[in-house]
C-alpha cells in the first residue's frame, strides 16, 4: 500500500515538475521577443565598428529581468527594446532598410557621429518614436515622407549628412527640436506652422534651400508648360490633327519609356554584378565627392573669397597640389575616429595623401588652429606621420598627412585571430615597441612645452608601413590637446582620458603619455585589447590590462601573460619579462613614479642589444 502511495506521489511530483518546466519555458518564450532580437541582429551583421565589437556583445536575449539589457546601447522596458543608442563609435556600413519595423515599441534611436551610408531608415509604423538622432553620418537620398506621420516625435536630428531632395511638410505638434542643416536639400521650406517656428540654424548650409525662416527667398515659379501643347483652333479639322498628334506622341512616349526601362534594367544587372566591395568604394567616393561639392558651393556662395582659404603647406616638396586638386581627387574612406573621418585621396598629379576631416573643433579660432598646425607641420621624424598640409575654414578643418599604407598596429595585433593568421613574432613586436618609443621620445623633446605632447597614443594611432626590411611604425593623431583644451568633454575622446590622473581630474603631464605608452607595450606583449580583459567591452576601465598583468606577475605566473603567438619563443622570454617590468613602471598609478620617455627608450635599446648578443 505504502509502495503504491509512494509511486503515486512520485508521479504527482514528476507531473508538477514537468508542468513547472512547461510553464517556465512558456514564461521564457513570453519574455523573449524574437522578432526584436532578429531586427537587432540584422543591424549587428550589417555594420562594423573599430571601437566596439557588436558581434561579441550582442549575444543572448536583448532584454533581461528588471528592464535591463546587457547589450551595448540597448535599453528595455517591459521586455521590449525601447532605445538604441550607438553614437560616436566609428560605426560604418548601410542600415538595412526595414530593420526597425519589428521593434514596435521603439522610443529612441540614436546613431549620431558615426559613418553610416545609404538611405535613411524606414520608420513607418513606429508610432512610439520620440527621438530620431542620425546626425553626423554619411546618409544620402531624401528625407522619407513617412517621417511626417510620426506623431509622437519630439526630436529629429539629421544635420551633417548628404541628404538631398525637398523637406517633407512636417507639422506634428510634438516636434520641439528639428535640424536638417549641412545637407544638400533643395526647394522651398514647406510653410507649415511648425517648420516656420524653428530658427534659421535648423536649415543652414543646404545648397538650394529657400523660403522662410532662411533669408533666401524662392524665385517665382513659372507655370510648367503643358506637354505637347498645341495652339487652340475652332475647326473640326484642327481637332482631328490634334488627336493624331496626341496618338503619335503617346506612341513615342511609350517607346521611349520601354527603351528607358531596358537601359535601367541593364544598368541595374551590371551594377549588381560588380559586387558589394565596389558598392562600398562607390559610396566612399560619393562621400568625398559630396563633400567636395559642398566646399565648392561654399566658395560659390561666398562673397568673401577668403572663406575657403588656401591649403597651408608645411613641406615645400609637396606644394604641387592646391585645394582645387584636392577637391577633384578620387577618395575613399579609410575610417572614422572620435574626431572625424579620414580619407585616402588620390590626386590627379599621382600623389596619394591621407585627409583627416576634423569635427568637434568648430569653436576654435583660425589663429589658434593655424599656429598649432604650423608647429606640428615642422615635425619630421621617421616614426611620426608627417603633416603635409592643413586647411581651415569656418566649418571645415582638414589635416593632410603622408599616407602610411599598411594599416594600424591595432589591426596588426588583433585582426584575423585564429586559423590562417600569420603570427606576429617577438622580434617584430620588439621593433615596433622601439619605433613607438623613438617617435614618442622625439615628440616629448620637440613639443617639450606642451602639457601632453601626443595625448592620443593608442594602437589605432600607430600606423604601419611594411617593406623588405620589416615593419616600421609611425605615430599619428598627435598634438591635438591644445586644440581641445577649452572643453574637457572633448578631451575625454583622447586616450589620455584612461590615465589615473585624468580620471581623478589631476594635473596632466608628459608622464600621461608615458602611461599610454605602457598600455600599448602591454597590448603588444599580451595580445589583449585594453578595456576588454573581462570580456566586457561596454565600460572600458582605465587600467584593467595593467591590473591584470600586475596580478599575474605578482603571483609568479609571469609567462601566462604572453600572447600565445610568442609563447613558444622561449629565447625571448627574458626580454619579454624585462619589457613587462618597464611597462608596469610606465603604468604606475602615480605619474611621478613613471620613468621619462628618454630613459624608457634607453632601456628598450639595451634589451634589444641583449637579445642580439644572445643570438
Ligand atoms: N596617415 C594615414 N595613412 C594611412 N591611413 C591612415 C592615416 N591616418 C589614418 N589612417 C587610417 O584611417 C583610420 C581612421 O583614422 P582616424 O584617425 O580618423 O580614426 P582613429 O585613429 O581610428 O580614431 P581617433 O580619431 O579616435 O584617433 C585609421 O584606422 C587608419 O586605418
Amino acid at each position: 500500500m505504502s509502495l503504491v502511495f509512494d509511486i503515486t506521489f512520485l508521479y504527482m511530483f514528476l507531473f508538477i515538475l514537468s508542468l513547472n518546466i512547461v510553464l517556465c519555458i512558456e514564461i521564457e518564450i513570453k519574455d523573449f521577443h524574437p522578432q526584436e532580437r532578429d531586427a537587432l541582429l540584422l543591424i549587428r551583421d550589417s555594420l562594423n565598428s573599430s571601437s566596439i565589437n557588436l558581434h561579441r556583445n550582442w549575444t543572448g536575449p536583448p532584454c533581461i529581468e528588471n528592464n535591463l539589457s546587457i547589450w551595448f546601447g540597448i535599453a528595455c522596458s517591459n521586455w521590449h527594446v525601447v532605445h538604441i543608442t550607438i553614437q560616436g563609435v566609428n560605426l560604418s556600413g548601410y542600415l538595412p532598410s526595414t530593420f526597425l519595423q519589428n521593434i514596435t515599441f521603439l522610443r529612441q534611436i540614436d546613431f549620431r557621429n558615426n559613418a553610416l551610408f545609404g538611405l535613411l531608415p524606414n520608420l513607418t509604423g513606429l508610432v512610439f518614436l520620440e527621438e530620431v538622432k542620425l546626425s553626423f553620418n554619411h546618409f544620402s537620398g531624401s528625407i522619407p515622407l513617412e517621417y511626417v506621420e510620426l506623431y509622437n516625435l519630439d526630436i529629429l536630428e539629421l544635420q551633417e549628412n548628404y541628404l538631398d531632395g525637398e523637406i517633407p511638410p512636417f507639422d506634428q505638434p510634438s516636434l520641439i527640436s528639428f535640424n536638417v542643416s549641412y545637407n544638400h536639400l533643395v526647394g522651398k521650406i514647406p510653410e507649415t506652422s511648425l517648420l516656420q517656428r524653428f530658427p534659421k540654424s535648423s536649415f543652414d548650409d543646404n545648397s538650394d534651400l529657400c523660403g522662410k525662416p532662411l533669408d533666401k527667398s524662392c524665385s517665382a515659379e513659372s507655370p510648367a508648360p503643358l506637354p505637347f501643347a498645341i495652339a487652340p483652333t475652332s475647326s473640326m479639322e484642327t481637332n482631328k490633327t490634334r488627336i493624331h498628334v496626341w496618338i503619335i506622341a503617346l506612341i513615342a512616349v511609350v517607346a521611349a519609356l520601354c527603351i528607358f526601362l531596358m537601359i535601367i534594367a541593364f544598368l541595374f544587372c551590371k551594377r549588381k554584378a560588380r559586387g558589394n566591395e565596389e558598392r562600398i568604394n562607390d559610396s566612399a567616393r560619393y562621400v568625398f565627392g559630396a563633400w567636395a561639392k559642398k566646399m565648392v558651393s561654399i566658395v560659390g556662395n561666398s562673397e568673401d573669397s577668403e572663406k575657403l582659404g588656401q591649403l597651408e603647406f608645411s613641406n615645400k616638396k609637396f606644394q604641387v597640389f592646391d585645394m582645387d586638386d584636392l577637391l577633384r581627387a578620387s577618395a575613399e574612406v579609410l575610417g572614422g575616429g572620435d574626431f572625424g573621418v579620414t580619407y585616402k585621396a588620390t590626386l590627379e598629379t599621382g600623389n596619394v595623401v591621407a585627409v583627416k576631416r576634423l569635427g568637434y573643433m568648430n569653436d576654435l579660432s583660425k589663429k589658434e588652429f593655424i599656429q598649432q598646425m604650423q608647429l606640428l607641420g615642422e615635425i619630421k621624424h621617421e616614426n611620426v606621420a608627417e603633416i603635409i598640409s592643413f586647411f581651415h575654414s569656418e566649418d571645415q578643418k582638414l589635416v593632410i598627412y603622408e599616407l602610411v599604407s599598411d594599416g594600424t598596429l591595432s589591426e596588426l595585433l588583433h585582426e584575423g585571430r585564429g586559423i590562417g593568421r600569420i603570427p606576429l613574432d617577438w622580434t617584430t613586436r620588439l621593433a615596433i615597441i622601439k619605433d613607438i618609443a623613438k617617435g614618442l621620445d622625439f615628440l616629448h623633446q620637440f613639443l617639450s612645452s606642451h602639457k601632453v605632447p601626443h595625448a592620443n597614443l593608442k594602437s589605432s594611432n600607430v600606423l604601419i608601413h611594411q617593406d623588405n626590411q620589416g615593419y616600421h611604425s609611425k605615430l599619428t593623431d598627435y598634438g591635438f590637446l591644445p586644440l581641445l583644451s577649452s572643453s574637457m568633454k572633448n578631451a575625454e575622446k583622447l586616450s589620455i582620458s584612461k590615465s589615473p590622473e585624468f580620471v581623478k581630474r589631476k594635473k596632466l603631464t608628459h608622464k600621461t603619455d608615458v602611461y599610454c605608452f605602457g598600455i600599448i607595450m602591454l597590448e603588444i606583449i599580451t595580445g589583449k585589447i585594453p578595456g576588454h580583459i573581462l570580456g566586457n567591452e561596454v565600460e572600458e576601465t582605465s587600467n584593467d590590462l595593467s591590473d591584470w598583468v600586475r596580478t599575474v606577475v605578482n603571483n609568479d605566473w609571469s609567462t601566462d601573460i604572453f600572447d600565445l603567438e610568442i609563447l613558444a619563443e622561449k629565447d625571448g622570454h627574458d626580454a619579454m619579462l624585462n619589457l613587462t617590468e618597464i611597462a608596469l613602471e610606465c603604468t604606475d598609478m602615480m605619474p611621478e613614479k613613471r620613468p621619462k620617455m628618454s630613459l624608457v627608450l634607453k632601456r628598450i635599446e639595451e634589451i634589444e642589444q641583449m637579445m642580439k648578443d644572445n643570438e
